[in-house]
């Protein structure tokens, strides 16, 4: 059986489809599991609910073979002024999970942050996993010290452990307000207000179709030989600059979504795109979708959904 902490939240709610889809017994764990979206794409899964399995965590870790951790209560935009809550929120809980994980011989796969444990990297280039860890945000600091949380029980507990750093994953259902720009973008346009840009535009980031990063997860899970004691970066490897996104959203929506310029913020790395050339050569994943696909597709299912 396959535990995944968030499945179903955005990315989690993917990967759950994905794994489902590949014949995988899956049980989901949420703070509060959108029990909507379970009877409507996935009804016969179960649901637990972290406080609940918190109380009594043996009985279901026996049974998992693999835990996937997606869960996140924070963005880069977060807890800017409370650094410290990262440590409450997000590293805690990972840290208890991986310890339950080491306890039972499961296979542990935690999505850390490609597009934040970075930072402000010297390089324009394509950043490796072997570049130092840097963040500038509360959210990405909250990252690496799960990572280094996790590391130490790799090596005091023998924890199985799989660390991916996605780069910005975009798709359907990315509906936090908080999070990710073409999602903002689109639901501007869709609403007829200006979108905001922090900063000049000039940011880059490494945009990925959140079912290519499904599928790194349910390749990694598949291939423990492989992946296990790995980290990995997932991302397209290709960056867009926040103007050259709002172009092409413009495009698709079939007019220029008028845009007012915000201070930027000390928060958002300048530039990030990812070398995949690991997890490309080691499991055979690569990116299946392209961004303007992903972008239209988000904007048909908003129109979808608006109109349902
Ligand atoms: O309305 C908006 C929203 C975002 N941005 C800019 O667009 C860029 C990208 O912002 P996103 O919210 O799309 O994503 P982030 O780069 O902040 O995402 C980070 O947080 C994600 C989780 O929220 C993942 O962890 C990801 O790996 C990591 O890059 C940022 O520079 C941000 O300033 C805007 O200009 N206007």
């Amino acid at each position: 059986m396959i535990l995944i902490f968030g499945g179903t939240g955005f990315i989690g709610r993917h990967t759950t489809l994905a794994l489902r889809e590949a014949g995988h017994e899956v049980v989901v764990v949420s703070r509060s599991p959108d029990m909507d979206f379970l009877e409507t794409h996935a009804p016969e899964l179960q649901a637990i609910q972290y406080a609940e399995l918190y109380n009594d965590p043996s009985p279901i870790f026996r049974r998992a073979h693999v835990v996937i951790w997606a869960a996140g209560q924070t963005t880069p935009g977060s807890n800017i002024d409370y650094p410290w809550q990262e440590l409450t929120q997000n590293v805690q809980p990972v840290i208890w999970c991986a310890k339950q994980a080491a306890t039972h011989r499961s296979h542990m796969l935690f999505l850390s942050s490609g597009g934040s444990v970075y930072g402000e990297v010297s390089a324009t280039g394509r950043i490796t996993e072997d570049e130092p860890l840097c963040p500038v945000s509360p959210y990405g600091m909250g990252k690496q010290m799960a990572e280094i949380g996790l590391g130490f029980l790799v090596r005091t507990q023998g924890l199985n452990l799989t660390t991916l750093r996605p780069s910005n994953p975009i798709g359907r259902w990315q509906s936090n307000p908080s999070q990710g720009v073409v999602g903002a973008l689109l639901r501007a346009a869709r609403a007829n207000q200006p979108f905001h840009i922090f900063g000049d535009g000039s940011i880059v980031r490494d945009f990925l179709a959140v079912e290519d990063l499904a599928r790194a997860i349910l390749m990694a899970i598949e291939a423990p030989e492989h992946s296990i004691n790995q980290t990995w970066n997932v991302g397209s490897g290709k960056g867009h600059s926040i103007i050259e996104i709002h172009t092409m959203a413009s495009r698709i929506v079939g007019y220029e979504i008028p845009v007012k310029l915000q201070p930027a913020r000390p928060t958002d790395p300048p530039y990030i795109v990812l070398d995949v050339s690991r997890i490309s050569n080691s499991i055979g994943w690569d990116t299946t979708i392209g961004l303007e696909y992903s972008i239209r597709d988000m904007w048909n299912s908003l129109i979808i959904h608006e109109n349902s």
